[in-house]
């Protein structure tokens, strides 16, 4: 076991060799915050008298809530036995990434500043969702993975059972899972040990001009936005100016430093370091995650790739309760904007509520976040209209129109609708394949795959129109599966036609701000059922699925190439077609009675 360390490497004077960058990856409430305490302790970071649990969770909600929602970067010093077996002091970065679903932008930015990832698993329930999910970010980002057992206190743990789950998974012996308790501190010694053993030290080139890669920005009254980075080539240094890539702004850097575990100005950082910015800049969309910064003095030619505006997924308006308290709304939404770069909003009336916001959002729990944090911090009381989603509208003249209301929908000709699609992966004991497969059938979904992870548990991939789960989806899935099932989708960049001239299968209402845009497929969730002929044969090819688990490489190697697993269900376009006309056979009869 090794001893704390005594004496901390310096920033900015750090070697390379001497530095490990890894975050953790979990299934929300597998225990890693949990785990990120007990290491932050055992450093000796964060005294014994100082702990509180969830040590990096600082927002209010994510204490309440018990989720993180911001990344968070600490840097600890740990002595561990070097190639030759003499002690040596390592400095070790930890990136507590976001644990949701709508922040998946945000996790993958975390992962591709660092070198390795902890992949930990609830000794008590196993491989769920969203490890498989981040798991196979992880594996995109090239990033070493340790498995490890976590809460294996627990009574109802099955450490042996999951060890080999986990092990068939990434292609590893089970003895390699190790087995630790966030909560008692077992074993996480030996976790922090593996860490330097295992995960590669960062390159970079430290005569390079300086690029750093920005994973988070957030914004503190006093100081302004303080920005994280990991430096890939060269150095920074405190009161030079710096460029941002994408938007080429310069700025002063007034303070720079690392934080262990309070932010702790120094002399700079240098290669592979990760630490903080201040510039003083009052607005995180001038610090924007996945951007590069540079010097001012002797730029980088290229940024880092990787780099994505954060696009709105969900739209819903919110209006005050009382018509008065508007510029109050429109005031906290201007503060919110400058600590959250992916909120969007603009004004818009309706005869019913009055004035308000249309709002967009990466997601439901986004949308939960903000309208809490409204109401909670700048004491608003709110409505918000039906979560929708944004529609592209072609028309015949090629002329594009997006709709996130329904009440914008164009009239005149139209030649295509098309809509936002996600990928969705649920793991779920196997007796359930069936009615998850009616639940994702009604939502018009398309089974891309599916896999036994054991004799047991089986993994389900499917693309699913965003405006189908955006409501209940995750409701109805968990009370189908009795909570058995977990989920985690992930938006994809087609938009596939929803409608188009030649099927002529979409309608949206136009009538309210609540109204809600719905395709002839399933006008409402019960009008309309698929035709038996696709359900029987949705269950003839799951009959074809695969009985061997395939390793995280060979899913993530068909997810790359696109390529369906063997098992597919009719094809979208066939089911659309069919039920639409079973659609039409319907309305006819409701005309003629
Ligand atoms: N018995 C036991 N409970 C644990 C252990 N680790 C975490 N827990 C409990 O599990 C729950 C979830 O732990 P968190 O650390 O908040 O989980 P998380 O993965 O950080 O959750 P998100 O931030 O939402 O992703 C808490 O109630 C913890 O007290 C452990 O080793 N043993």
């Amino acid at each position: 076991m090794s001893p704390m360390a005594r004496t901390a490497l310096q920033p900015h004077a750090t070697p390379p060799h001497l530095i490990r960058n890894f975050c953790i990856i979990a299934h929300i409430d597998h225990g890693k915050s949990t785990l990120a305490d007990r290491m932050l302790q055992k450093t000796g970071v964060v005294e014994e008298r100082q702990m509180r649990a969830q040590y990096l969770d600082r927002m209010d909600i994510e204490r309440e809530r018990g989720i993180t929602i911001k990344s968070q970067a600490v840097r600890m010093p740990w002595e561990a036995p070097d190639a030759e077996g003499d002690p040596e002091v390592y400095c070790l970065n930890m990136i507590d990434t976001p644990g949701h679903v709508d922040f998946t932008y945000e996790v993958s930015r975390s992962l591709a500043a660092c070198e390795g990832a902890v992949l930990l698993v609830d000794a008590a329930q196993g491989i769920e969702a969203q490890t498989l999910a981040n798991l196979y970010l992880a594996m995109e980002n090239d990033l070493t993975i340790i498995p490890v057992l976590n809460k294996i206190d627990l009574p109802a743990a099955q450490p042996e059972k999951y060890a080999e789950e986990l092990a068939r998974l990434i292609g590893c012996e089970p003895e390699d899972c190790l087995r630790v308790s966030g909560k008692t501190g077992e074993g996480v010694e030996e976790l922090l040990d593996q860490i330097v053993a295992q995960i590669p030290p960062p390159v970079g080139d430290a005569d390079a001009p300086a690029r750093a890669m920005i994973f988070d920005s957030v914004y503190d009254t006093y100081r302004g936005v303080v920005t994280y980075v990991r430096v890939i080539d060269g150095n920074l240094n405190p009161r030079e100016r710096i460029v941002m890539m994408s938007t080429k702004a310069q700025h002063e850097l007034l303070e720079i430093g690392v934080i262990s575990p309070e932010p702790t100005p120094g002399k700079g950082l240098g290669v592979g370091e990760v630490g903080y910015l201040i510039t003083g800049v009052k607005d995180v969309r001038q610090s924007r995650v996945g951007d590069t910064v540079t010097n001012a003095g002797k730029p980088a030619s290229e940024a880092l790739g990787g780099y994505r505006d954060p696009r709105p997924m969900v739209f819903s308006g919110l209006y005050p309760i009382d018509g008065s308290d508007y510029p109050d709304l429109r005031d906290a939404l201007d503060k919110l904007k400058l600590n959250d770069a992916a909120l969007v909003y603009e004004p818009e009336t309706s005869a019913a509520l009055g004035f308000g916001f249309r709002v967009g959002f990466l997601g439901m729990l986004h949308l939960e976040i903000v309208r809490e944090r409204l109401e909670r911090e700048f004491g608003l009381d709110l409505i918000s209209t039906m979560p929708n989603v944004e529609y592209e509208v072609v028309m015949d003249d090629k002329k594009v129109v997006e709709v996130t209301n329904p009440s914008e929908f164009p009239g005149g000709k139209i030649s295509q609708v098309s809509e936002p699609v996600v990928r969705a992966t649920i793991l779920a004991p196997s007796e359930y394949v069936g009615a998850i497969m009616e639940l994702c059938q009604q939502r018009r979904g398309s089974l891309r795959g599916m896999d036994y992870l054991s004799e047991d548990r089986v993994e389900m991939r499917y693309t699913l129109p965003l405006a189908e789960i955006v409501f209940d989806f995750f409701d109805q899935l968990k009370s189908r599966t009795r909570g058995y099932a977990s989920s985690t989708t992930s938006p994809t960049a087609s938009r596939p036609p929803t409608w188009s001239r030649s099927t002529s299968c979409c309608r949206a209402s136009r009538s309210t701000r609540s109204a809600r845009s719905c395709t002839r497929t399933r006008p409402t969730p019960t009008a309309c059922r698929w035709p038996p002929s696709c359900a029987s044969s949705s269950r003839a090819s799951s009959s074809r699925c695969r009985s061997r688990p395939p390793s995280a490489r060979e899913s993530l190697r068909e997810r790359r190439s696109g390529r369906s697993a063997r098992t597919s269900s009719p094809s979208a376009t066939a089911a659309t077609s069919a039920a639409s006309a079973s659609c039409s056979r319907s309305r006819r009869r409701a005309r003629s009675g």
